[in-house]
């Protein structure tokens, strides 16, 4: 049994430094409910920013998981927070011993190594020690403990909750993403496109990034969990510090990646081929419910458990309309493919699955989802029965694998040569007339539209920020990356008929005129500003 010491902040040891890079000494955000994503602010509606804005006014509402949380907001601040911030700091020290993060809980499969590694990863700096600290005060969890994965880009560790009725202790799972700069390397392509990272999240300010990331697992498993696909309900988000339903048991060992996952029985290849089977409804579902593409999809960021699978990791998922989002998608399925064919499940074609996925027609529930896959079983290609027959069918997913996907039909730079095939072999056919994905109203387009021009004019005409009561209030809300959140058409605007463009703008301009008759006086708002904005140092 580990002793229950807090770790040392002030002297890091030499090889963990990455954990250090940011001023710790910095607390304000930390402090600031603002900086926070309630869960009673978020509403699993597909249009995120609306009720987010809505809900910030009103802050009256709670969702079911709110429920079973204490209200978040008791330490809003008040207007001297920033004199306060010792206090609080002094205030919820009482938790220190609370943390033992050097109780590392090893699941079966885990080695020594890695264990080794994990402890010596376990330095908090002040600022993530603050919010773990701040997350003990306000009941979330009672305690933090054992590391259930070191990783690059994230630690995700294990904590209980001892509810006040004495009932069994509840596990919960803490991720903590890194503010490192190096591992961001090789997120640019999912952000790259990802509108809602529109602004283009500034890549120089690492805590900005990391706490978006953040965001948006939480969100994306937000999507996920009211979508019905089995995940780890997302409860709470601090800055960089995401708190969610622990997937594992009562002893607090978390359940086993797909691929360390082992069957017992004599029908293991059974059980294999199920569990592909309901990976590829899941899949669909979360591509046509959530409107999402995992984007990392594989055996290690799938947690299996009963017969079921559950998806986790999703903070580089990516809108099904980003422009690589079917590229992902491809990625995601090849992968797939290639672990369940190692288990020696007979697989799909991925050309078959990538359609079955990307179909607006048919089913998004089960046990209808897995019929239709039945059905893609019976209507394949024989099966190659030649070394002739097998090398074509390879070369045909390698073509697959390879094809350019036109992510809109602005993209498709073929058009004459594409219309001598038959629709059937376009990658892009559900983009046709009457099999879009998601057919919008003539009205929502206009409005977006209308927004997105706004936004450039605001862009080059003022600073301020948007209109809302969170603009006025001086704080810094994270309302300024909630933009980057929305859904929104592609830009290109190319294609459009000049004459289309000239009557649209019009039309834009007089929304505008209309809106701004509702706006709030630039001096009257500077003056709001001022008598709200908190005093600093
Ligand atoms: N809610 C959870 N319940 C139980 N275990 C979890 C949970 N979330 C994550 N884990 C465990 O932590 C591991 C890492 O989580 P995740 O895949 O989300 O992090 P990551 O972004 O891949 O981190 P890195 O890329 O830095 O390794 C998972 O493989 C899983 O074993
Ligand atoms: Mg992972």
């Amino acid at each position: 049994m580990a002793a229950a010491v807090d770790p040392p902040t002030d002297v890091p040891p030499p090889d963990v430094d990455y954990l250090h890079q940011d001023d710790d000494d910095d607390l304000e955000d930390v402090f600031n409910s603002a900086d926070e994503l309630d869960d009673d602010l978020l509403e699993s509606s597909s249009d995120l920013t609306k009720s987010y804005n809505r809900q910030r006014q009103v802050h009256g509402a709670t969702s079911q998981s709110a429920a079973a949380l204490p209200a978040s907001n008791t330490q809003k601040p008040k207007a001297n927070t920033f004199a306060s911030i010792d206090d609080q700091v002094a205030e919820l020290s009482k938790h220190a011993a609370k943390i033992r993060l050097d109780n590392v809980k090893q699941s079966q499969e885990r080695d020594k190594d890695k264990a080794d590694r994990a402890t010596a990863e376990l330095v908090l700096d002040q600022r993530t020690r603050m919010i773990l600290l701040q997350m003990i005060n306000r009941g979330v969890v009672n305690e933090i403990h054992g590391a259930i994965s070191t990783g690059k880009e994230a630690n995700v560790y294990g904590a209980v909750l001892y509810p006040d009725d004495g009932s069994e202790p509840i596990q919960r799972a803490i991720k903590i993403y890194k503010t490192a700069i190096l591992v961001f390397k090789d997120r640019e392509r999912y952000i790259t496109g990802e509108h809602r990272f529109k602004a283009g999240a500034d890549k120089g300010n690492n805590r900005k990034m990391v706490k978006l990331w953040a965001e948006k697992e939480f969100r994306n498993l937000r999507r996920l969990h009211a979508a019905g696909i089995a995940c780890p309900e997302p409860l709470m988000l601090k800055l960089h510090v995401l708190v969610m339903e622990f997937l594992g048991d009562k002893r607090g060992y978390a359940y086993p990646r797909l691929r360390d996952a082992r069957f017992a029985g004599d029908d293991i290849d059974q059980q294999w081929r199920n569990l592909y089977i309901q990976l590829l409804g899941i899949m669909r579902r979360l591509y046509q419910v959530c409107k999402l593409v995992h984007a990392d999809l594989s055996e290690y960021n799938i947690l299996y458990n009963d017969d079921r699978l559950y998806i986790i990791d999703v903070s580089q998922s990516v809108e099904h309309d980003h422009p690589r989002a079917l590229e992902f998608l491809r990625m995601d399925i090849k992968n797939v493919g290639d672990f369940f064919r190692r288990q020696g499940v007979d697989t799909l074609q991925d050309r078959a699955i990538f359609n079955f996925i990307t179909a607006p027609e048919g089913p998004v529930d089960e046990p209808e989802m897995s019929n239709a896959i039945g059905h893609l079983y019976e209507v394949r290609p024989p099966v190659a029965d030649t070394a002739e027959a097998a090398a074509e069918l390879e070369v045909d997913n390698e073509v697959f694998r390879n094809q350019y996907i036109p992510q809109s039909l602005d993209e498709v730079y073929d058009i004459e040569k594409d219309a001598t095939k038959k629709v059937d072999d376009l990658v892009y056919r559900h983009m046709l007339a009457d099999q879009v994905v998601s057919k919008k109203t003539d009205e929502e387009g206009q409005e977006e539209e209308g927004q997105e021009e706004e936004e450039e004019e605001e862009a080059e005409t003022s600073d301020e920020g948007s209109d809302d009561g969170a603009a006025l209030s001086g704080e810094s809300t994270g309302d300024e990356d909630e933009s980057r959140f929305e859904k929104r058409r592609p830009r290109g605007k190319k294609h459009e008929d000049k004459e289309e463009k000239k009557l649209h703008k019009q039309a834009v301009k007089e929304a505008k005129r209309e809106k701004r008759k509702e706006k709030i006086p630039k001096a009257v708002k500077k003056r709001l500003v001022a008598t709200t904005t908190r005093r600093k140092k």
